[in-house]
């Protein structure tokens, strides 16, 4: 079954609302899911996954939280297949610095969707962006995996 890793961070519960969002939704689509709580959880390894789903919430003036950047350096290499969410607040810096952490990891990670950016929780009016975020990435991972084999 194809897996998918999804490794979060948070802080006031936002990003893991997000995170429990994109879950369901893989879920629903028949694919393997394995929530990691970045900076509480062991250390997964990511080689054991098709592909890497990572959340982050935005702090400091558009600086990525330090249990990310770590956990960032310990999966030591760029796998393959990374995609990106974020949460963050307007009132922060404006557009400018809204979800900085999550721009920045996907820049990193050479992500070849958008990352997704969400205004604190999703739940509400965003629910049906982090859906259909959710649905953009397997297609995503489907057609490349199509193109393959
Ligand atoms: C001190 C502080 C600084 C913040 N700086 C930013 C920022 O630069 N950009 C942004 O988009 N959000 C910023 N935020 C908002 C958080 O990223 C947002 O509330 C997020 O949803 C928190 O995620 P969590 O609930 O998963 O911990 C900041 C929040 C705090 C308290």
């Amino acid at each position: 079954m194809v897996s998918f890793l999804i490794a979060y961070a948070t802080w006031s519960g936002n990003t893991q609302e997000v995170a429990e969002l994109v879950e369901e939704t893989i879920l629903r689509e028949g694919m393997d899911v394995t929530a990691h709580r970045i900076g509480l959880d062991p250390m997964p390894d990511p080689r054991q996954f098709d592909a890497m789903i990572i959340g982050s919430f935005t702090w400091d003036k558009g600086a990525t939280p330090h249990e990310v950047k770590d956990f960032v350096a310990d999966v030591g290499y760029k796998p393959d297949n990374v995609y990106v969410f974020g949460t963050g607040d307007t009132q922060f810096g404006g557009d400018e610095l809204f979800c900085n952490a999550a721009v920045k990891l996907a820049k990193f990670y050479e992500s070849r969707i958008e990352p997704l950016k969400i205004e604190q929780s999703p739940r509400g009016t965003q629910e049906k962006t982090v859906i259909d975020w959710s649905k953009g990435v397997l297609q995503h991972w489907k057609h490349l995996h199509a193109l393959k084999y």
